[in-house]
């Protein structure tokens, strides 16, 4: 039912048949988010960080490439196979003799910056794709500047290829203007080695993996206030190699959870995601939908809350309505909920989004021209999108605009359109979900 067109190989363009249902059990692969913080954390760890669970995928990749450019042993990273990182130390990563390549992966980019700018006389280059190289730093050059960073890039700094000089640092109290983890965590990782304390102030909660971790391997971290807006680092600690265990990622299992609600006679269960309150955004958002979901077997693993998602198909759904409160945690399924809001009986209104245009790609902007291209009813403003629902999408031939939340975003609306669609540049799915094309046609059976 799906099948890459052999001479467009190159373009990776798949066909993708409508009809079916999906049936089963499936577990999504890592949470990318914390394989990215096990591997930094692990590589400025003394001792061995065992990791179960991590992410096979092109992101985390990048990020233990960069590790082992600066000297870390890191073993292979395959799928089922645990990792082991021998860490260096706080003060040991290695001037590399290359450029570290951050792939396409903006965390890979944002936490390096914050862990390497305090590592004294050491230079640095960081570089990315294309995708990459357009998307802001500033965001992390600014606050870690506040602590006498010095980093150089074009546009005055805001844009890779960015140059790092290690410097001393010092600590100081930082409010980000933006609600996001990988600002957050840039400065607490240079909060490590800064001299006296730093806290950082959110303006919402991001997503806390960065605070669990850091605490679990011993840093002298506190978080407070309202939903632990604050946290405050205490340089000094020294942090112990650990055994973690990754959850599956909870936007992954997105896409099954929507492809279970809209595709009919739909009947899904995803096996150990992971349910941090800050990253569940999408559970609230497929109450307000009347969806058919069910948490089974909550439980806690390694410090973070695990449980399986039941669902299953509802021809009834509710629009919905997502506002700045809510879209830092689920910034990332903000694609497939669109795809979602094309199902709903009525008008969904996401607001407070902007942030969508600073990733991968402008995530508002290529989600409203492709969906426009199945014939849904979206209309595109500055920080969200209103859709209405429709009666049916129509298949056509889409293009992913190399964005791998698209790609599988596009692939579900694709079952469930009248008509054959084909998905350009499909093989993007590889950057957080390297098995989804072969997950989705085992569970269509
Ligand atoms: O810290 C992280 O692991 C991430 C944070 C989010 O980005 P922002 O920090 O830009 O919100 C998210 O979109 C990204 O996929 C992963
Ligand atoms: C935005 C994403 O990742 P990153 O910022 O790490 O590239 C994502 O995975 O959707």
């Amino acid at each position: 039912m799906i099948k890459l067109i052999p001479k467009q190989q190159k373009l990776s363009l798949r066909e993708v048949k409508p009809g079916g249902k999906l049936i089963g059990k499936l577990k999504v692969p890592g949470d990318k988010s914390i394989s990215h913080r096990a591997l930094l954390f692990g590589s400025i760890a003394e001792g061995e960080t065992i990791i179960k669970g991590l992410l096979p995928a092109e992101d985390p990749i990048s990020t233990a490439n960069c590790l082992r450019a600066m000297g870390v042993k890191i073993s292979s990273i395959e799928s089922d196979k645990v990792v082991s990182i021998q860490g260096v130390g706080l003060d040991g990563l290695k001037e590399p003799s290359e450029v570290l390549n951050c792939g396409n992966s903006g965390t890979t980019m944002r936490l390096l910056l914050g862990l390497l700018v305090g590592r004294k006389g050491r230079h640095f280059v960081l570089n990315g794709d294309k995708s990459l190289n357009k998307r802001p730093m500033q965001r992390v050059r600014q606050p870690l500047k506040l602590m006498g960073a010095e980093i150089n890039g074009r546009s005055d700094g805001d844009l890779a290829p960015l140059s790092i000089v290690g410097r001393n640092l010092h600590g100081a109290v930082i409010g980000t203007p933006v609600a996001s983890a990988q600002v957050k965590s840039a400065i607490l990782l240079a909060a490590l080695t800064a001299e006296g304390s730093t806290k950082v102030i959110e303006p919402t909660s991001s997503r806390d993996h960065s605070e669990r971790m850091l605490k679990a391997f011993g840093a002298n971290l506190e978080v407070s206030g309202e939903r632990g807006r604050h946290i405050s680092v205490w340089p000094g600690s020294k942090l112990l190699g650990q055994s973690i265990v990754v959850p599956g990622d909870i936007s992954s299992a997105a896409f099954w959870l929507i492809a279970g609600t809209i595709i009919p006679n739909s009947e899904l269960t995803i096996e150990n995601v992971g349910l941090n309150p800050t990253r569940t955004g999408i559970l609230k958002v497929m109450e307000q939908m009347e969806a058919n979901i069910e948490l089974i077997n909550i439980r806690d693993v390694a410090g973070e809350p695990v449980g399986d998602i039941k669902v299953i198909h509802n021809d009834q759904l509710k629009p919905f309505k997502i506002d700045s409160s809510l879209v830092p945690s689920l910034v990332d399924e903000i694609p497939i909920l669109s795809v979602a809001a094309c199902f709903c009986d009525g008008t969904t209104k996401i607001t407070g989004a902007s942030e969508l245009r600073v990733k991968e790609t402008d995530r508002l902007k290529v989600m409203t021209r492709q969906l426009l291209r199945m014939g849904a009813n979206i209309e595109e403003h500055p920080d969200g999108l209103t859709i209405h629902g429709v009666d049916h999408l129509k298949g056509n031939h889409l293009d992913s605009e190399t964005d791998h939340r698209v790609a599988m975003s596009l692939a579900i609306a694709s079952i469930v359109a009248k008509g054959t669609s084909t998905i350009e540049r499909s093989n993007a799915a590889a950057v957080s979900y390297p098995e989804f094309w072969n997950d989705l046609e085992r569970l269509r059976g």
